[in-house]
C-alpha cells in the first residue's frame, strides 16, 4: 500500500504554463468578438453560431457562471444589425383605447417623432400668438377706455388659462416604443425574473381618465422585454421562475412573432387599453439548471425542442496545455473587462491555473465555473492595486484566495469554530463507534462526525437501523445498503439489535453516499467494541462487494480535515489524482488512498482486534465480497 503525501506535487513542479510565451497578460491577444472569448464551451459556441444564422431558440442548461449569459450577448453580436426596426405607437382618434402601431427601419422612428413634435410645437406657437394678440388688443382697448387695471386682470386671466388649462395638442405625436437608433448590434435583453409587465409590456394607470385632462392612452403604453428584443436576443435565466401565465404568453409571442400590449393590472385604467399587435420577433435563450428545465411550462419546452437547440454547459474542461493557454487568455480578458486592475505576471497566472485545477475537483480537469474564477482574478487585482503594484503577482493571488471566501466557506469555518467550542469533533485518542467522516457544504469541506450505537431491538420482530441527522434520499439509501452489508460481513445475526447512526451537527443536511465507509466503520466498531482512531478522517463510497468507490470534493474534504487538526485522511484510491490541496495544508496531513473496506479498518481501528480478524477471515474465505485480507491486521504505521 502506498502512502502518498506528494500527490500532484510532481505536476506542480513542472511549469504549469508549458512553453506559452508571455511575460505578463498585457501582451496576450484577446479576440474582439465576444463569441471568440468564450472558453471551454465549444459545443455551445457552435450551437449559438448555428442558431444565430438560422434564428433558432436555444436552451442552455448548466451550472451558474459557466458563460450562459455571455453566450446570449455573443449571439446578439452575430445577428444582422441591418434588420433592426423601430416601433412607434400612435393615438387612435376613433378608438382611444386601441392605439395603433407602426414599424419603421431603425433610426427612422426618432425622426418621425421629432417631425411630429415640431409640428405640434408650431401649432402651439400659432395658438399662443393668437392669444397674445387678444391680450394686447384687450390692454390697448382698456387703456383707451381708462380701465387699465381691469385690462391687466383680464389679460392675466387669459394668460393663465392659456398656460395651464388648455392642454398642449400633442396627442398626435407618436411615442417611440422601441428605439434602435443607437444600436450598433442587435439588441440583447435580459428578462430574468421579469414580472408580467416588464416582460410583456404594460399600460400605465391614468388617474384623470376623462374631462380633457387625461393622458392619451398611447402615451401610457410601455414596451416589454419581448418587444425591445425584436430582431435580437431575449435571454431568460431560471425560466421556471416566471409565472405560468407569463410563460404561456411568452410562448404565444414566440409563435406569433407579435404581441399586443395591454395593462397588466386588472384594476388599473391601463387594462382597458390594448394596442394593435407589436412585433417581437426575437431569438430566445432560455437558461438555467436542470431544475429550471423541470419547472418549465411543457409547451414552452417542447417549442424550444422542436424549433431550436438544447445544450448542456460543461463544468470542467480537460487539463491540456491548450486549455491552460485559454485560461491565460481568460485572465487577460477579465483584466481588460475590469479596466482598473493591473495585468498578471506569468507566476500569478500559473497560480490561477492551479486554482482552476483545484476547483475542478476532478483528475486531469480545469474548472469552467469561470465567473467565480473571474471573481478571484478581480480580488487579486484589487489587492495589487491597493498596494500600488504595477502588475498582479502570485502573492496577490494567494492573498486573494484567503479573502475571496464564498459564503459556504465562511459557513464551514463558522461550523468548525462552533464544533471546536463544544468539542464536537476530536482529533486524538481512540473511541468506540465514532468516526470522523467528511462532507462538502457548497464548495467547502467539513468534518462530519458519525456515531454508531448498538442496542437490543425495541421491536420484538426485528432490529432496525435508525439514522438521524437530516439525511436526505441518497444518504438514507446509503445507510440501508451499508447496514445490509455489515450484517453479511459480520456473518452474525444482528436482527435482534437496533443500530443507531447519528450524523452530528448536520444543520445543513446530509446528501450523497460518500459517508458510507465511515458509517460501516462506525457500526462495526460499535458492534465489535473496537476503538477507532480519532486522528483519522475518511471519505469514500462503499460497494456491496466491500470496494471503496470514488466520491466528489476530496480536496476540500482533506483541507477541512487538516484544518480540524486531523493528521491522516483515507480517500478512495480512484480519487488519488483529484487531490490538489493548498500548500498551507500539505505538511499537516497524510493522505492514504484505499481500495477496500478492510484497508479502512486496518488504518482506522486501534489496538488488537482478534475477534474481528477472525470474522473477516471467515468472510473472505467464503469469497462473498472479494476482500483481500492481510495475514494479520498489522500495527498501523508510524503517525497513525
Ligand atoms: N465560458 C466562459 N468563457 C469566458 N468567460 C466566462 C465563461 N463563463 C463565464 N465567464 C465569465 O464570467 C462572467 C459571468 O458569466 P455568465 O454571466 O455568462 O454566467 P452564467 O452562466 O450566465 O451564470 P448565471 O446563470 O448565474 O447567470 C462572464 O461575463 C465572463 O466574464
Amino acid at each position: 500500500m502506498v502512502e502518498r503525501t506528494d500527490i500532484l506535487l510532481d505536476d506542480e513542479k513542472k511549469d504549469l504554463l508549458g512553453s506559452t510565451e508571455f511575460e505578463d497578460t498585457s501582451t496576450v491577444k484577446v479576440p474582439e468578438s465576444l463569441i471568440d472569448q468564450v472558453i471551454g464551451q465549444d459545443e455551445a459556441v457552435e450551437v449559438i453560431r448555428k442558431a444565430a444564422h438560422q434564428r433558432r431558440h436555444v436552451m442552455l442548461i448548466g451550472s451558474p457562471g459557466t458563460g450562459k449569459s455571455m453566450l446570449g450577448r455573443a449571439m446578439s453580436e452575430l445577428l444582422p444589425v441591418e434588420d433592426l426596426q423601430d416601433v412607434l405607437v400612435y393615438n387612435n382618434p376613433e378608438e382611444n383605447n386601441n392605439p395603433k402601431i407602426r414599424v419603421v427601419p431603425a433610426g427612422r422612428g426618432r425622426q418621425i417623432v421629432d417631425a411630429h413634435k415640431m409640428e405640434a410645437r408650431k401649432k402651439t406657437q400659432t395658438r399662443n400668438m393668437f392669444f397674445m394678440l387678444i391680450m394686447m388688443g384687450l390692454l390697448v382697448y382698456a387703456y383707451y377706455m381708462g380701465q387699465l387695471l381691469f385690462g391687466i386682470i383680464a389679460a392675466a386671466l387669459i394668460f393663465l388659462t392659456m398656460r395651464y388649462l388648455i392642454p398642449k395638442d400633442d396627442s398626435m405625436v407618436p411615442k417611440l416604443l422601441v428605439d434602435n437608433s443607437k444600436q450598433k448590434k442587435a439588441p440583447y435583453v435580459d428578462a430574468t425574473g421579469a414580472h408580467a409587465g416588464s416582460l410583456l409590456g404594460d399600460v400605465r394607470h391614468d388617474p384623470f381618465q376623462s374631462g380633457g385632462l387625461e393622458t392619451p392612452s398611447h402615451e401610457r403604453v410601455e414596451s416589454g422585454a419581448i418587444h425591445r428584443a425584436h430582431k435580437g436576443v431575449l435571454f431568460i435565466d431560471e425560466v421556471n421562475t416566471l409565472r405560468l401565465e407569463s410563460q404561456q404568453s411568452l410562448l404565444t409571442s414566440l409563435q406569433e412573432g407579435e404581441y399586443p400590449i395591454t395593462g397588466q393590472s386588472e384594476r388599473s385604467s391601463g387594462a382597458l387599453v390594448r394596442t394593435d399587435p407589436v412585433p417581437c420577433d426575437f431569438v430566445m435563450i432560455a437558461a438555467g439548471n436542470l431544475d429550471a428545465m423541470a419547472g418549465m411550462h411543457p409547451a414552452l419546452r417542447s417549442r424550444i425542442k422542436g424549433y431550436g437547440y438544447e445544450v448542456y454547459m460543461r463544468d470542467t474542461m480537460d487539463d491540456t496545455l491548450e486549455n491552460r493557454e485559454k485560461l491565460v487568455r481568460f485572465v487577460a480578458q477579465e483584466v481588460n473587462r475590469d479596466g482598473k486592475i493591473p495585468h498578471f505576471t506569468r507566476d500569478a497566472v500559473a497560480e490561477i491555473v492551479r486554482e482552476a485545477k483545484r476547483r475542478a475537483g476532478r483528475k486531469g480537469h480545469l474548472t469552467l465555473l469561470l465567473r467565480d474564477l473571474g471573481g478571484l482574478i478581480r480580488v487579486a487585482g484589487d489587492v495589487a492595486r491597493s498596494e500600488g503594484a504595477a502588475l498582479t503577482e502570485m502573492r496577490h493571488v494567494l492573498e486573494a484566495k484567503k479573502m475571496a471566501r464564498s459564503v459556504e466557506q465562511q459557513l464551514a469555518d463558522m461550523y468548525l469554530e462552533r464544533r471546536k467550542d463544544y468539542s464536537m469533533f476530536k482529533n486524538s485518542g481512540a473511541e468506540i463507534g465514532r468516526v470522523n467522516g467528511l462532507a462538502v457544504v457548497g464548495d467547502s469541506g467539513i468534518v462530519l462526525p458519525i456515531m454508531a450505537e448498538v442496542t437490543p431491538a425495541q421491536s420484538k420482530e426485528e432490529g432496525k437501523v435508525i439514522a438521524t441527522g437530516r439525511l436526505q434520499e441518497i444518504a438514507k439509501e446509503a445507510v440501508q445498503n451499508v447496514s445490509a452489508l455489515i450484517k453479511k460481513f459480520l456473518g452474525e445475526d444482528i436482527t435482534n439489535k437496533d443500530v443507531h447512526i447519528q450524523f452530528i451537527g448536520t444543520y445543513e443536511g446530509v446528501e450523497g453516499d460518500s459517508a458510507s465507509i465511515s458509517i460501516a466503520t462506525a457500526v462495526i466498531s460499535a458492534l465489535e467494541s473496537v476503538p477507532i482512531k480519532q486522528n483519522i478522517a475518511m471519505t469514500g463510497s462503499l460497494s456491496v462487494r466491500g470496494d471503496v468507490l470514488p466520491v466528489g470534493g476530496v480536496t476540500q474534504k482533506i483541507e477541512a480535515a487538516a484544518q480540524a487538526g486531523i493528521t491522516t485522511v483515507l480517500i478512495p484510491k480512484s480519487n488519488e489524482g483529484d487531490v490538489l490541496i493548498d500548500e498551507t495544508f500539505r505538511d499537516r496531513i497524510k493522505i492514504i488512498p484505499v481500495t477496500s473496506i478492510s484497508e479502512v479498518f486496518e488504518y482506522s481501528f486501534s489496538g488488537q482486534k482478534p475477534k474481528l480478524l477472525e470474522k473477516l477471515k471467515k468472510f473472505a474465505a467464503e469469497k462473498k465480497l472479494g476482500i483481500v485480507l492481510p495475514e494479520t491486521i498489522p500495527t498501523p504505521s508510524k503517525g497513525l
